[in-house]
């Protein structure tokens, strides 16, 4: 397990960048084993930009990042983009064993069943994802969660993973996002409502061009 306080993530006057406008500049962070932090910032501020940037699907063009105690972005963190990705034509167990296989996991049908059990799709295994509800569709998304470990990815890269859920299930993500950091894992994450549970905080407001 990773001794928490360990440094994880450090970005030094980062530049949140589409393209060739700049939103946010200087902004700078230190994520630590055990640190879940709340990105906040009006709409359009750059939030989903910099998730986005650090998972590697925007170029970082100005600032330095290291990770893992190395210079460059990090490796695979797990992103949870808040569009959605999931495949209609697929059945929620095959949407799961796709989002888990990207992480080089196989999961076995009691992975799957137990997953599906924690999100409360229990009984929706070969249901067709095209007949779910907004909130059940969001959440196939997060049941990866439950079978991610900080050894597998030590970094969660979460765009507003409380949308569309219900209180229950804010309550029981929560809590998993407290055992992951527990455990050693470290969070980026996006939210309109209160983070109950961050420890850490990053206002984007503060660094707008
Ligand atoms: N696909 C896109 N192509 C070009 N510009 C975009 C695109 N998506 C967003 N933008 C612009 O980038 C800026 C930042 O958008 P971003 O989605 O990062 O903001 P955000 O802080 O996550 O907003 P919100 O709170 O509304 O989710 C916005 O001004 C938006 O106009």
């Amino acid at each position: 397990m990773t001794v928490l306080g360990t440094p994880v993530l450090t970005l030094d006057e980062m530049t949140v960048q589409r393209g060739e406008t700049p939103l946010c500049e200087g902004v700078t962070l230190h994520l630590s084993a055990g640190s879940i932090c709340h990105l906040i910032g009006a709409n359009g501020t750059g939030k989903t930009t910099l998730l986005m940037q650090l998972a590697g699907l925007l170029p970082v063009l100005t600032g330095e990042i290291s990770y893992q105690g190395l210079s460059g972005l990090p490796i695979q963190p797990l992103y949870v983009s808040h569009q959605l990705g999931i495949h209609p034509n697929l059945t929620v167990a095959q949407n799961l064993t796709f989002l888990l296989n990207l992480y080089g996991i196989t999961p076995s049908a009691t992975d799957i069943d137990d997953a599906l059990t924690w999100v409360g799709l229990q009984g929706f295994e070969t249901i067709s994802s095209s007949h779910l509800s907004a909130g059940q569709t969001r959440r196939i998304t997060l049941a990866r969660l439950y079978l991610l470990t900080p050894a597998i990815t030590p970094l969660w890269l979460l765009d507003e993973p409380f949308t569309a859920l219900d209180v229950d299930m804010v309550a029981r993500m929560e809590a998993r996002l407290c055992d992951f950091a527990q455990a050693g894992g470290s969070i980026l994450m996006t939210s309109h409502q209160a983070v109950g549970v961050a420890n850490q905080m990053l206002d984007l407001s503060d660094y707008m061009v």
